[in-house]
């Protein structure tokens, strides 16, 4: 069995070669989803769907299993027919083809890591960047290796591991590699399913510096169940249920909210004692409501 070689983690400094560090865009490039609409053979998978993601704003998709998340995603990249309007930039996403999408910025990850096994780190970042070039230029001959998939390669960490065939990386590596290959095709709005899926604790903490590092110059929508990550790195949360937006906030008004309590415990939150204090104490409401899942008390 071959080895892989050791990780070394994504390199911040990297990914500011790749992102650049102009931060006049901040604010520029922003996903807007309107009365999004999903129905498989008449189930309503998503419904009245609003949402709104600016570049600079790390935003969690949050929502138990079924609650609609894949299937919003899917919309937006193609992959399922909605109604209503999802705009990225000044282009309609829907009933747009697939690859159409991706020309328009717009790039996700699975949560099975879609890479191509049998070829290595290397040629699955020039094949990603190769999706963005015109047929013509993909037949002409180059030399070397791209600067952008070499600072890909160095953003997401895996340097040491540019001629492994992709199918042996670790789980984590993989999405790394997923990673890396949404920034060589120049996506500019990334949908991450579960990114940090399967990783330890310094790998989560050095992706997620990696996430905050790209959401401040993309737009980054993450699909994540671990509830440490999402206090640790998200500035803002959407929570959907049963096709809906449930609720939308930082944090703690998200954690705070009973609606999002009841969902995630299945059971209505009780109504708060009244509060003998005479001053009203802001904290009362975050230590009282239940812990969400994964939360430690
Ligand atoms: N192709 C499909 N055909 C029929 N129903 C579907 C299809 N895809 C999804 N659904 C249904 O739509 C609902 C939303 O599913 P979706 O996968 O979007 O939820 P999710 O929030 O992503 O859940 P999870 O966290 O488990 O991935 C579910 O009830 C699911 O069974």
């Amino acid at each position: 069995m071959t080895d892989t070689p050791a990780t070394t983690g994504p390199d911040l400094q990297a990914a500011s070669e790749l992102l650049g560090t102009d931060t006049s865009r901040f604010r520029h490039d922003y996903l807007q989803v309107r009365g999004l609409r999903v129905e498989f053979g008449g189930f309503v998978a998503v419904r009245d769907v609003d949402l709104t993601v600016t570049q600079g704003d790390l935003r969690f998709l949050i929502g138990p299993n079924g609650a609609g998340k894949t299937t919003l995603i899917d919309a937006v990249t193609g992959l399922v027919k909605g109604t209503g309007s999802a705009t990225f930039g000044r282009t309609e996403l829907l009933g747009r083809a697939t690859h159409r999408i991706a020309r328009a910025g717009v790039g996700r990850t699975f949560q099975t890591a879609s890479v191509f096994s049998e070829l290595t780190v290397l040629q699955n970042l020039d094949i990603a960047a190769g999706a963005r070039r015109r047929p013509l230029s993909l037949l002409r001959a180059r030399r070397g290796v791209p600067d952008a998939v070499e600072q890909a390669l160095e953003t997401v960490g895996l340097t040491a591991q540019r001629d492994v065939p992709a199918g042996i990386l670790a789980h984590g590596q993989k999405q790394w590699l997923e990673i890396g290959m949404l920034l060589v095709q120049d996506a500019h709005l990334l949908f991450l399913d579960e990114p940090v899926a399967g990783m330890t604790h310094e790998e989560r903490e050095e992706t997620g510096e990696l996430l905050r590092r790209i959401g401040s110059q993309r737009v980054v929508v993450v699909v994540e169940h671990d509830m440490e990550f999402l206090r640790s790195f998200a500035d803002s949360v959407t929570v959907m249920h049963q096709g809906r937006v449930l609720a939308e906030g930082t944090v703690a008004e998200v954690q705070n909210d009973p609606a999002v309590v009841e969902v995630y415990l299945g059971s209505p939150v009780d109504a708060p004692e009244p509060d003998p204090e005479p001053e009203p104490d802001p904290d009362r409401a975050r230590r009282d409501a239940p812990a969400l899942e994964g939360e430690t008390a």
